[in-house]
Parts: C-alpha cells; structure tokens; sequence
C-alpha cells in the first residue's frame, strides 16, 4: 500500500492506489474534475491548471488517451503521498461534506452485455421454462443491447417506478400500469476515453487503450414490461427509464491488483474474441436492500471479460467515442447469494426474501432503497472501494 498524508485516507478505501475521478462543484463555483482520496476531493483545476479539469465532465480529459491518463495519475499521486507534493495539494482539497457530486461524465452510448453465465442460465430458465436457457450464440459471442444514454443517471437520483404494458399471469389481453415487477441489476460498467474512426475495430490487446475506468451500475429492469415486449428484438421499455451510475469512475490502472485470469472458455472463442491478457477483474460487489445485504455477486465469475466485450462492439466497425458506457449485464456468481438481480434472488417471484424488519419482498416496493458497493485488492495489501451506486423507488407518476 502505499500512503498518503491525508488524514484518514490509507484505510477508507480511497487511499493513493485507488484515485478515482469524478465532477463536484462547491457553493456558487461552476464544477470542476476532482480526484477523491479519503474524504477528501482534490481539486484538479487548482491542484494541475490544465483546461480540461476546469469542465463539468470527465470527457475533455478522458478524450486526451491513456498517455495523459497515466501521467496524470502519476502526478496526483507523488503530490497526496510525498510531502513536497503537499504544498501544492493541501490548499486544493476540500472536504467531500463541501461538495455536490454531478453525474461524472457524459454519456454517449450506452450498451449493456449479458456476460455472467449463471445469470444468463437463470434468466433463460425463468423466463423460458422448458427451452435450453442458453441459445447457441451465447458462448460463441458476448451477447448485448442497446441501452438508452439519455437516461443514465447518477447515484442518488431517485427512480419513478415506470409504466408499461403486462401480461398479467393468466390473462389474454395485456394491460397497461405501473410496473409491479420492478427489479435491479448490479453490474459494472466500463467507461470508453479514446474514440475510434468509423469502419475500425477495436482488438483485445488495445483494450486498456480505449477504456479509461469503470463505475458501478444498477440497470432497474421492469420485468413484467420485459417479459411482455422482449420477442424477438429484445429489452426495451422495461430496461429504458432508468439506468444509475456511480459518482467516482477508477481508472483501470487501479485495478491492476485485481486482474485474474478470466473463466476458462468451452469453446475457445473465434480469433478476434480470444484473450490475449489476463482481464477478468477480481472484484466482489454487494447488493443492499434497505440497508441489508442480500446479494454479494462476483465479478470474477464472469464468462466473457471486458476486452472480450469492446472487441465484439467494435468488431463490425462501429466507432467508439468518448464516453461510451457499456455494462457488463448482471453479475451472479454460482451461489444463491451471489445472485444479481431480485428475480434470481426469487427465483421469478415465487421465493420471497425476507428483510431485517421482518417484511418480505418478491420485487421492489415504493419507498425501497437499493445500494451496490463493490471493493478489489489493491497493491501491497490497500483495499480500492468502487464507491457505491444507490437509489430509492419513488411511486409511478
Ligand atoms: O434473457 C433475457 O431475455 C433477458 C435478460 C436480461 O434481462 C438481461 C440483461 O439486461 C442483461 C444483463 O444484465 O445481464
Ligand atoms: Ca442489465
Ligand atoms: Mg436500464
């Protein structure tokens, strides 16, 4: 590990070899790029000068290439660690409690996989009973949708539970109202710095390159809107009113402590998808409903890893730009209490969880709160804390 001379910061998870970025602004100031460290936000614009730290999102800076990331990583930790980097930094930090986060940067596209083979399973079994859960394509290629960027939102926003046509069991005609089947989904997201030129495919070994960090994400999924609409084309409304996002994005290079060989592949995938480097990421997530721990998903399960997934989207020649989300779909571990979504945790409704305050739930009630935190290693013993993604059920409109 290695220290930092902010008080507190060591062992907060947010301590030198973690660094994460984000956007905050302080009472009657324009916002501004900061580096957390502890409890404290390190104000780039003040503490470095460049231009693209005096911007209300990450993506002048993150459009500069890993070069400059690197560089700039290197420079904002010599100054929270070693003491002559302390004159500089000290009077350019300011206390968390002084800030306003604001979504951390803009989102251009916004993709999500569907990469953990026991969800995968889970959901083909619950809502295909009697098919094979996994179609053929599965293991030959990271399946994915398109989600909706306008709709990302950050961590905290409090989510509309939404409308929408259901079946509702039994019945011929589908109806149309709040949604009574609201459900989430912990993932994590990668977050895309360097673009690409059209007709370019982005390959395995360029990965770190072009992605310049990940966020958590809680991809809210309607599933009786779902269930209904999905044939053949796939989540659309029941996916699209929401998706939240976590306020510090860590920059791959944090990560590093964390990297882990990725599931063994039956088959090996084609040439273009095959792994050329260790990027399955080491990183246990916890899912807490109302406060209490119900899920903690797995990341290093996952089948299909990160570079594996920016081949794929990229492999027909779509550009990437600054700002792309992609998520890696719903992370669920072969435990029961690995699983990543209330419909798994339930099994599709029909084994309710059970709350510390007694009360049970099948999905989410207005008024309920959901928090995915998520911790890796870091060097030398250092925990990286990847912040937390929350938000609270508000009534349909
Ligand atoms: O199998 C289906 O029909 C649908 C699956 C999902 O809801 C998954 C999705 O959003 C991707 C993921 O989070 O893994
Ligand atoms: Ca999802
Ligand atoms: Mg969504």
């Amino acid at each position: 590990m290695t220290n930092s001379w902010v008080p507190g910061a060591d062992a907060s998870g947010f301590g030198a070899d973690n660094l994460p970025y984000g956007v905050f602004s302080r009472a009657g100031a324009p916002p501004r790029v900061g580096v957390r460290i502890g409890d404290y936000v390190l104000d780039l614009a003040g503490a470095l000068g460049d231009s693209e730290f005096f911007a209300a999102s990450l993506n002048p800076f993150m459009a500069r290439g890993s070069t400059v990331w690197l560089a700039t990583r290197a420079k904002v930790a010599g100054m929270l660690t070693a003491e002559q980097g302390r004159a500089v930094a000290e009077p350019n930090l300011v206390p968390l409690g002084e800030t306003v986060l604001r979504p951390p940067f803009e989102v251009a596209d916004y993709v999500d996989f569907y990469c953990s083979l026991e969800h995968a399973s889970n959901v083909g079994a619950i809502f295909r009973p009697g098919d094979e859960p996994l179609k053929p394509n599965w293991r030959h290629l990271p399946v994915a949708y398109h989600g909706r960027s306008g709709t990302v939102v950050a961590s905290g926003t409090d989510i509309v539970r939404p409308s929408g046509q259901r079946l509702p069991p039994g019945a011929k005609e589908p109806v149309f109202g709040p949604s009574t089947r609201l459900d989430i989904e912990a993932e994590l997201g990668f977050v895309v710095g360097t673009r690409t030129a059209l007709g370019r495919s982005v390959s395995v070994s360029d990965f770190a390159e072009h992605v310049f960090g990940v966020v958590l994400v809680n991809d809210w999924s309607a599933r009786d809107i779902q269930a209904w609409e999905y044939a053949p084309l796939g989540p659309f409304l029941g996916k699209s009113f929401a998706t939240s996002v976590s306020q510090w994005v860590v920059p791959l290079d944090a990560l590093g402590a964390a990297r882990c060989a990725g599931r063994e592949q039956d088959p090996a995938p084609l040439p273009h998808l095959r792994r050329l480097a260790d990027w399955g990421l080491d990183i246990t997530m916890e899912v807490r409903l109302n406060g209490q721990v119900v899920s903690r998903p797995p990341f290093g399960a996952m089948y299909w890893t990160a570079d594996q997934m920016l081949a794929h989207l990229t492999s027909n020649g779509a550009a990437l730009r600054t700002g792309d989300l992609y998520a890696s779909g719903t992370v669920s571990g072969p435990r029961k209490d690995q699983r990543g979504s209330l419909l798994e945790l339930t099994w599709g409704g029909s084994e309710p969880i059970t709350l510390g305050d007694g009360s049970t739930r099948t999905f989410l009630e207005d008024g309920d709160t959901v928090t995915v935190t998520a911790r890796a290693a870091g060097m030398a013993g250092a925990t990286i804390s990847l912040g937390e993604v929350t938000g609270t059920v508000r009534a349909a409109l």
